[in-house]
């Protein structure tokens, strides 16, 4: 089965040309510690997922590359080409004249309606050229204005559109200093309209990953394309192919298949009486987590620690909510590699702080005219923030 990637804005189509380099030149290693045989079947996996072939036989990426300014799109389409192996369609790209001035009102409200049919159709045409469709992939940042504002419009488009494909986002939290005045308002706007539209939100924060390259890299001057390497390698690891089954030595056909679905009791009370243990402990407490472990030894890995009942919610059994996919063939060129998946309490604090702050600037009004100048109005805002904060007591209260 097949994802179509779409890549939006700067950030989305930055990132998103690292992870397609990432998956091509992993899937084409030789290093991947395996047999011929089976790294055939790792590579055709990939390739059915990612890449379709064009006439003379270069692979072109599966996906829609979309912004309002041609510049970092013909910036990502030129470093694809030089790369040699691999590629983008001919006729993938949308872009305009002009950026949307990192105004989420900008993007979901003037580009979005303006631009709607010439951008679904490109989608349409790539889905069309897959055998059998998994789902969506779309990768933006939520601050800006094109990624945030644009992302968001077209993910509910898509939601209407496509119903019944999954519609996973990979969204980039800004750094929480440093950047633009009203990027915690993009944020809201963007996350409020993505918890109704998206399936999935597959979240990766710009300060975190900074951490990283600093720390544990020890870069020292630090470019968004080093950020976008780890970037990519981690997403790498996690849709790259893994066998279907333990013990079997075929691959997953369904690359997205995680239940990102999982309802509370619709009672609210604990199902299996851990609540006073629940409360005594008190860290992260998980509603899923998928561990995927690549290369040597990986039958042999201890995951009996993902196994604790205190890890999860009282209302599920570690055994529904903890998964490990596996594979021994090795990825981008590491000889063992371990990813985690998780959808927990950790994002309570970066979404409590961002709702915070664009609270703060709400309060006195600041900004608004910007927003309400092209149709979003306060009515919306405070939508935005009472499901926000909904969404915070829901997890809090896991
Ligand atoms: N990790 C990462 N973050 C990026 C990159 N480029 C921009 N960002 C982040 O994205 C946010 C800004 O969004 P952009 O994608 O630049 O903006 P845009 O969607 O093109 O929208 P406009 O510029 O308003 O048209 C900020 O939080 C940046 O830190 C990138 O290549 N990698």
């Amino acid at each position: 089965m097949s994802i179509v990637t779409v890549q939006l804005g700067q950030c989305g189509n930055q990132i998103g040309f690292e992870v397609f380099d990432t998956l091509f030149s992993d899937s084409h290693s030789s290093q991947g510690l395996c047999s011929k045989k089976e790294n055939e079947a790792y590579q055709a996996s990939c390739k059915e997922r990612f890449f379709r072939e064009e006439e003379n036989g270069v692979p072109i990426a599966r996906a829609v590359l979309v912004d309002m300014e041609p510049k970092v799109i013909n910036q990502t389409l030129s470093k694809a080409a030089r790369s040699g192996q691999w590629k983008y369609g001919e006729h993938a790209c949308f872009c305009q004249k002009q950026g949307s001035g990192n105004n989420w009102a900008y993007g979901y409200s003037v580009h979005g309606p303006r631009n709607e049919e010439s951008i679904m159709n490109l989608i349409q045409k790539e889905v069309e050229k897959c055998d059998s469709l998994s789902g969506f992939f779309i990768i933006m940042s939520i601050a800006g204005g094109t990624g945030s504002g644009l992302g968001a419009f077209i993910t509910q488009n898509l939601q209407d559109q496509y119903s019944n494909s999954l519609r996973m986002n990979q969204i980039i939290w800004p750094y929480g200093t440093g950047e633009v005045i009203v990027q915690n308002y993009n944020s809201i706007l963007t996350l409020s309209h993505l918890y109704r539209s998206s399936d999935a939100l597959l979240v990766h924060e710009n300060d975190a990953v900074h951490k990283i390259c600093a720390k544990l890299m020890n870069i020292k001057q630090i470019s968004f394309s080093d950020i976008n390497q780890v970037l990519a390698h981690q997403l790498g690891s996690v849709f790259q192919p893994t066998y279907s089954e333990e013990g079997s030595f075929h691959y997953r056909r369904n690359p997205l298949g995680i239940d990102w679905q999982v309802r509370p009791p619709i009672s609210g009370l604990p199902a299996l009486g851990k609540m006073s243990l629940k409360k005594e402990l008190r860290f992260n407490t998980s509603i899923a987590n998928l561990v995927i472990l690549r290369g040597k030894e990986v039958q042999s890995a201890d995951l009996e620690g993902f196994k604790d009942p205190a890890l999860y919610t009282s209302w599920l059994e570690p055994d529904t909510a903890f998964n490990v996919w596996k594979t021994q063939r090795a990825f981008n060129r590491y000889e063992k590699s371990a990813a985690l998946v998780s959808n927990s309490q950790f994002l309570i604090r970066p979404l409590d702080m961002i709702v915070g702050k664009a609270w703060n600037m709400f309060a006195s009004k600041a900004y608004i005219h910007q927003y309400t100048k092209f149709g979003i109005e306060e009515e919306d805002f405070l939508d935005s923030f009472t499901l926000l904060e909904q969404v915070v007591s829901s997890y809090s209260n896991i």
